[in-house]
């Protein structure tokens, strides 16, 4: 599911547009960014703008009060303060610039690996995080100083370093979020590689946090190089804000103008950028987690050994699919729990295999084990996985993927979730096209074009140029299957594919599947609560509960004669639309078993 504090991960174009409106919308927000791009536009055409020479010593000016030849009037040095000011705005505006970079540089990449890629790289990411955090920010700057001769450019370059902890933790925040997407999940089955998943998800959902987090590092950035040119570190020949306001301290008593006017245009610009960065917030309600300061190492839970259950029709060779004796355990804080209990099932090219039980018997779980699709606590063990009669399970994850890019497509539940709302459908049905079928742009194109005709959609060419939520649920589901299908592969697995359909879209959808089924000679594993679908499309049904599978035949004949009676219950329940747990329980116990919770 979506962060539902964070509606869409990056925003696309109209997302992003839809964020400029709401924020003009905001008299706070405009008006801080108005100051803002006031204080930058001083800065930059300060040589157009400063009436003097910033450092022409004028021994008349000396302290003088302000008058209409020196708007500001004159500092100790006798200089212009308001031509000062301006060349000052410049140096500041520079200083926060190459810290934010050196910031982002740092902590977004390293944020983003850490929470995509988990495990090692997040533990050492972090470690390093926390340990920047924890150097004394000042000591160090005063050695850098002493060891550069007090260059303004590496001395902002470090304040950028102890900057980007704060862009890492919130790009890691992101990116954890954002990998729990389905989307990402599809686009891993789809064959993307990780550069490109990193690429096309990880980077957009970073955007709009890292664009608040620079308006307040910028702020912290002004701070602290105001701070060091107050204690004299810096090039006086360059006027800056804080050389300015240790001449006004120094005169405070006497003269107080000369330190409240770099210290309003200080004060004033830090509140801009908080404002901005505020009000952008606010917007999009970005919340950050707390980066644990010691993780725990994930530990492979035992996997409680239990006998197989299911039936193998074919032979490793003959199979699209062959899984054996599958256990998927996950360590819950109550302890290890095995949530698939040595299922074994297999599939031909051209056969359609329904998988079905009620909620929580572990069909999802099965499947996504063959898709390599667990999440991170969730540990597998299997005797073996095969897909077109390869052995998958010991396979390095790339190669893993690469083989399931080109020979599975997987069409989800959820269609709106499962696409990407930063993306043109166009984008994300040519994307694993062109990357991982190696097809050109207009190639791409094409195949999207003539896939989307062939699932139903008779305007192709205003569907690609969509973005999701400008389809229906149907429609987001038949580009689903057109992305799943148009790289041919030889494995197609639905999950749940109409569960989230309106009844009358339903059917259309069971039938298109058949279709494409018979059409590419694809093997079709369908996960369903439901005998109706099963009844529909299926040649065979593995039939689970608690983890396990209950029985395996051929549909006519389990609807002719189940062998278990937890099975009648199901098929009862199901064509009667009534699927009462109690029923099922009674049907679970009649065959000696106790009812597992
Ligand atoms: N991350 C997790 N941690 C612990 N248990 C989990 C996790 N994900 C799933 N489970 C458990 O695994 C069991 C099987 O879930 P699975 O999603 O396979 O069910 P399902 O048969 O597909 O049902 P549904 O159609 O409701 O998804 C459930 O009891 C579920 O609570």
């Amino acid at each position: 599911m979506t962060d539902p504090s964070y509606p869409a991960p990056g925003g696309g174009a109209p997302a992003q547009q839809r964020l400029w409106s709401r924020f003009l919308r905001r008299p706070l927000g405009v008006t801080a960014l108005a100051v803002f791009l006031l204080i930058v536009l001083a800065g930059l055409f300060a040589p157009l703008l400063a009436p003097y020479d910033p450092n022409l010593v004028d021994f008349s000016l000396t302290q003088a009060p302000p008058s209409a030849e020196h708007l500001m009037g004159g500092d100790s040095a006798g200089r212009d303060i308001f031509s000062r000011l301006l060349y000052g705005a410049r140096t500041t505006v520079y200083g926060a610039a190459v810290a934010c970079l050196v910031g982002v540089l740092l902590g977004v990449p390293a944020g983003v690996a850490a929470g995509y890629f988990g495990g090692l790289t997040d533990r050492i990411c972090s470690s390093i995080s926390d340990g920047v955090q924890s150097v004394p920010g000042m000591i160090v700057l005063l050695i850098v100083a002493a060891g550069t001769g007090a260059d303004f450019t590496v001395l902002m370059m470090t304040v950028g370093a102890f900057m980007a902890p704060g862009y890492y933790r919130i790009s890691r925040s992101r990116a954890l979020a954002v990998r729990k997407e389905p989307y990402v999940d599809a686009a891993r089955v789809a064959g993307l590689t990780h550069t490109r998943v990193l690429h096309a998800h990880m980077v957009r959902a970073v955007q709009a946090p890292v664009v608040i987090q620079s308006a307040l590092t910028a702020g912290v950035a002004m701070g602290m190089q105001t701070g060091l040119q107050f204690l004299g570190i810096g090039t006086a020949s360059t006027p800056d804000w804080g050389q300015m306001m240790n001449d006004g301290f120094r005169t405070m008593g006497t003269h107080p103008l000369i330190l409240l006017w770099p210290s309003a245009a200080l004060g004033l610009t830090i509140a801009a950028l908080a404002f901005m960065g505020s009000t952008l917030a606010d917007l999009i309600s970005v919340r950050t987690e707390p980066v644990s300061r010691r993780r725990k190492r994930a530990v492979a839970p035992d996997v409680e050994v239990v006998p197989a259950t299911g039936r193998l029709e074919h032979p490793v060779e003959d199979s699209a699919l062959r899984i054996e004796n599958l256990r998927v355990t996950y360590r819950t804080p109550h302890g290890d729990k095995q949530v698939v209990r040595g299922v074994c099932l297999d599939v031909s090219p051209g056969e359609v295999l329904g998988i079905v039980g009620e909620s929580g018997s572990g069909k999802s779980q099965t499947v996504f084990s063959a898709l390599d699709l667990l999440p991170a606590e969730g540990h597998t063990s299997a005797d073996g996985i095969w897909i077109g009669g390869e052995p998958v399970g010991d396979l390095p994850r790339a190669k893993r993927h690469a083989l399931l890019g080109t020979r599975v497509g997987y069409v989800p539940q959820e269609p709106m979730s499962n696409l990407d709302p930063c993306y043109t459908i166009g984008h994300q049905l040519t994307e694993p096209l062109r990357s991982v079928h190696r097809l050109t742009r207009t190639q791409a194109g094409e195949r999207a074009r003539s896939i989307l005709r062939r699932v139903g959609i008779d305007d192709p060419d205003r569907v690609l140029a969509s973005y999701p939520h400008q389809v229906s649920g149907g429609m987001a589901q038949r580009v689903l299957i057109a992305g799943a299908v148009a790289g041919k592969p030889q494995l197609l697995v639905a999950d749940e594919p109409t569960t989230a359909l309106d009844v009358t879209v339903q059917a259309e959808v069971l039938e298109l599947l058949r279709e494409l089924q018979e059409e590419y000679g694809m093997a079709l594993v369908i996960v369903t609560h439901n005998f109706g679908v099963v009844a529909d499309i299926c040649d065979r049904v593995a039939v689970m509960r608690h983890g396990r599978v209950v029985e395996t035949g051929a549909v006519e004949e389990i609807f002719a004669k189940p062998a278990d009676p937890y099975t009648a219950e199901l098929i009862r329940a199901s064509l009667d639309d009534t699927e009462s747990r109690d029923d099922l329980d009674a049907a679970w116990n009649k065959a000696g078993r106790t009812v597992r919770t």
